[in-house]
């Protein structure tokens, strides 16, 4: 029995290893709309309620103009004007009211979608992250947020204030003339029909105009992120031609949206256009038939009017609703990916303090990629197949082998950035899914190959690892690692820009920078990936003796393709194919390992 729960959790690790794959675009609908919006409902009820009053105001309007017309002779009275100038000013006032209430509300609505859109994406696994295209997750934080919001706030309040002010006028209306009524309400219905029916093509076409928008700016960043290759390589115009092709897809898309948008802008107008000219007509022929007063003709009219001007609104917003749908699908899209869960064997253990068990073990870890989820088990796609290890407290152990043996992929499990499919990684003796991901990852100062620094400056990335270190600390650090030179201003040097991915830096002083940073985080685990590759031979033996674990307070571990900066690890790991094939001192596997002895042969320390 026990067993039998032992081997459940292990296929649900082996199952949780893979990142859950990004679920089919599904269609946002209303019913979406209604549940985002939820939390404004009290903020447009007053914008409705701001927008009732106001279109009530506005309503009293033609009556004063009706009354004023059928009693004219000759002057308007001044209270009649003061009236008018009253209700014009009222209906100004709470139109203003009701705008400032729905515009702030979109903001607001645009700001917390944003926000868990953030919080969401930042915690996002590592590997669907790195499968999806950047700058596409960018532009729907940024503009599907935006569409969203023109059309989700102040685009519902106004429809349904515009359906109390068609309303309002039919009431008005229907005690004016009941036949010039049934032709107005007749010919709107119909007209309303029509707009339905057009309006569904518009959710498709948004959605293709958005994602071709996400590809355009995917198509800039990609481009400007390697400008320096693309020139090299004498390949300005062909990315030129590729990011001005995306910039045609989002043309053709555009097109095909506003083809929905016309044609339903248009059908609004023209049936408004040709309801007044009947209603003129009708209206004239029953005036002259004594049947209707001028005044009560010329009421109508403005009601007319006061009923045309939403009903040309709602088809604006109508049109847009679908282009809105399409952004809500692809934020909705983001939000559907899971987040990369915490613990997930249960029961959650805290982290072990620092002892003499092993800082990292793993037992017959195997592990593949996303990109090879039926890969045959233990087969050529697995990136670690049937790996076992233990790294020692207080110990500096090295990973050595060919290129894309799998040690930085070991770097990632232990990371957790991935779990393994197969196998189980322990933490001074405990399975790392029962422990919290945050609290393990501050046990570990981890440098990555190509040390990439963030946008921002030099201080900003000392603190990324320990944000409440001084400016006395950073300084130490940086003078530690040899970025420091003599007679710098050291403040200076904390507040220098380090370029977007630091490309203000040579690479062998991000490589130090990325060092600097993980000192200065003191974590009790290093993991360092190809660290000092770009830096010279006197600070790589600084650098050295800087990681070095001499007090055994801390335990390392180093990927290094140099052998010379490993032969003094107290244990060398040589892995091959994803497995590991040799273990032991330099002089040991000089003498046990055919693949270590050509490692070290071929740079002439045999
Ligand atoms: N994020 C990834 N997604 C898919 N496959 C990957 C990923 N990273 C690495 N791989 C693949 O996994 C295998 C092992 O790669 P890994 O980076 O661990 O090798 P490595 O030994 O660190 O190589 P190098 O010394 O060149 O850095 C390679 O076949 C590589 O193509």
């Amino acid at each position: 029995m026990a067993q039998t729960s032992v081997m459940t959790e292990e296929r649900r690790g082996a199952d949780d290893a893979a990142p859950a794959p990004a679920p089919p675009p599904r269609t946002a609908g209303l019913g979406d709309v209604f549940r985002l919006l939820g939390p404004y409902r009290g903020r447009m009820v007053v914008a409705f309620a701001l927008g009732l009053v106001s279109t009530v105001v506005g309503a009293l309007q033609p009556q004063v103009v009706a009354r004023a017309v059928d009693a004219f002779d000759g002057s308007v009275p001044g209270a009649t004007i003061g009236l008018m100038v009253g209700l014009l000013l009222a209906s100004a006032l709470f139109t203003n009211a009701q705008q400032l209430v729905m515009e702030r509300s979109g903001e607001l609505f645009a700001f917390h979608t944003r926000r868990r859109l953030v919080r969401h994406l930042y915690t996002l696994p590592i590997g669907v992250l790195e499968r999806r295209d950047r700058a596409d997750l960018v532009s729907r934080i940024t503009t599907d947020v935006s569409q969203l919001r023109m059309v989700m706030s102040s685009g519902i309040v106004e429809l349904a204030t515009s359906v109390v002010a068609v309303v309002v006028s039919i009431v008005m209306m229907a005690l004016i003339d009941g036949l010039l009524l049934a032709l107005a309400v007749a010919t709107i219905v119909v007209a309303l029909v029509v707009i339905v029916l057009i309006g569904r093509g518009t959710t498709p076409a948004g959605l293709r105009l958005q994602d071709a928008l996400g590809r355009l700016a995917g198509s800039v960043t990609r481009s400007l992120g390697s400008l320096r290759t693309i020139r090299a390589t004498v390949s300005t115009d062909r990315e030129a031609d590729v990011t001005v092709g995306e910039a045609e897809e989002v043309l053709k898309a555009g097109y095909a949206a506003a083809t929905y948008r016309a044609a339903i802008q248009t059908f609004a107008s023209v049936t408004i256009q040709i309801l007044l000219i009947v209603i003129v007509a009708v209206g004239a022929l029953r005036v002259a038939a004594g049947e209707l007063g001028v005044g009560e003709l010329s009421a109508f009219i403005m009601y007319l009017m006061l009923m045309a001007a939403p009903i040309t609104l709602s088809a604006g917003i109508f049109a847009a609703l679908g282009e809105a749908m399409g952004a809500l699908s692809r934020v909705l899209a983001v939000h559907d990916i899971e987040v990369e869960q915490d613990v997930q064997v249960p029961p959650a253990v805290p982290v072990a303090g620092a002892g003499d068990a092993p800082t990292f073990e793993l037992v017959g870890v195997g592990f593949r990629y996303p990109e090879h989820p039926d890969a045959e088990p233990g087969g050529e796609a697995w990136a670690l197949r049937d790996v076992s290890l233990r790294f020692a407290a207080g110990t500096t152990t090295a990973v050595v082998g060919p290129s894309g043996a799998g040690k930085s992929t070991i770097f990632a499990l232990l990371e957790r950035f991935y779990d393994p499919t197969e196998g189980e990684i322990r933490f001074r003796g405990q399975d790392v899914r029962r422990l919290s991901r945050e609290e393990l990852r501050r046990q570990i100062g981890y440098v990555e190959q190509d040390a990439p620094a963030l946008s921002g400056t030099v201080r900003d990335n000392l603190l990324l690892g320990a944000h409440d270190a001084s400016d006395a600390a950073c300084t130490e650090v940086l003078r530690q690692v040899n970025l420091l030179a003599p007679g710098t201003d050291p403040a200076a040097l904390l507040d220098t820009q380090v370029g977007e991915t630091g490309e203000l830096l040579s690479g062998g002083e991000r490589q130090r920078l990325a060092i600097a940073r993980a000192l200065l985080a003191d974590a009790p685990i290093l993991l360092l990936d190809e660290v000092t590759s770009n830096l010279d031979s006197n600070n790589e033996r600084m650098i050295q003796a800087l990681i070095g674990s001499a007090d055994r307070r801390r335990s390392v571990v180093v990927i290094a393709h140099r052998l010379s900066t490993v032969v003094s690890a107290d244990a060398i790991v040589v892995v091959d194919g994803g497995r590991v094939v040799a273990q032991g001192t330099h002089h040991e596997l000089l003498g046990t390992s055919e693949l270590y002895r050509e490692l070290a042969r071929n740079q002439l320390l045999g």
